[in-house]
């Protein structure tokens, strides 16, 4: 371990505090256990390139964390996780959230394996690892119109993950997609997609992750009727046609 428990921990109030972020020693114990566990797994599941605890802190754990003050945290939500991997933001936020209940979604076996262990480790109730693709589950009663709020992290562009993550909230919910600064462009590309799955940005927000130096934007988007029965299309035909 390059790194031992109390130097971890510094590094990561610092963090916390300047994000104001409330934070309290289980957190600090909870974050020191996921990132032994990330590293002495992640090869064997393939989880990040990202593994230098400095690292890990800035652009795993507070990249997550950084949408808490966004969040209305009035009452409890029902949350999915598109393309979790390794749990980034899905099992981070779920550490601060621990009245919400998260579902984390991901197309690699391996990756919910890992998540399910983590999970048990830290003894978390409330939420649930899936293997399985956005495409596919968001057909399945209980799955789709369901969620309060979807969250995804590097896995599509936004007019690939519009037609992913809309079927699956409820209407009146909104999905928080974690973009960099090519966000623009992409909101241009994503104006077909909007339409036609009865979406609209809510809001986008400029993110501050301290020592992070690339720039990271919060994309909020609303759905605002039931989604049409065709979509998603089949898997991966967003992927490859986006609309
Ligand atoms: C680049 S990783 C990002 C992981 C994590 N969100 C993060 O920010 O570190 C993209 C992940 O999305 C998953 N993924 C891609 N397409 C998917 C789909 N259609 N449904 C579910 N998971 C998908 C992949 O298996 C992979 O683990």
């Amino acid at each position: 371990m390059e790194i031992n428990k109390d130097d971890f921990i510094n590094k990561l109030e610092k963090g916390l505090k300047e994000l104001n972020i409330y934070y309290s020693q289980q957190h600090l114990d909870q974050l020191w256990q996921y990132y032994c566990f990330f590293k002495k797994e992640n090869k064997k599941y393939n989880l990040s390139s990202i593994t230098k605890a400095e690292e890990v802190i800035k652009k795993h754990f507070l990249d997550s964390l950084v949408i808490l003050k966004h969040l209305d945290l009035r009452e409890k939500k029902r949350w999915l996780d598109i393309g979790t991997g390794a749990g980034f933001p899905g099992l981070v936020l779920k550490l601060f959230l621990p009245g919400d209940s998260f579902y984390l979604l991901d197309s690699s076996a391996k990756k919910i394996n890992f998540l399910n262990q983590l999970s048990y480790k830290l003894d978390l109730q409330g939420i649930r690892a899936t293997h399985g693709r956005a495409e596919d589950l968001a057909r399945v009663d209980g799955w789709r119109a369901s969620f309060d709020h979807v969250s995804s992290r590097a896995v599509a562009s936004l007019n690939i993950l519009l037609e992913y993550a809309v079927p699956f909230l409820k209407v009146g919910g909104s999905a928080f997609f974690y973009k960099g600064p090519e966000y623009k462009s992409e909101i241009e590309a994503a104006e077909k997609a909007l339409d036609l799955l009865d979406a609209q940005i809510k809001t986008s927000i400029k993110l501050d992750v301290p020592g992070l130096e690339a720039e990271r934007y919060l994309l909020v988007i609303e759905k605002l009727k039931e989604s049409d029965e065709k979509y998603p299309r089949r898997a991966g035909i967003p992927n490859k046609r986006p609309l």
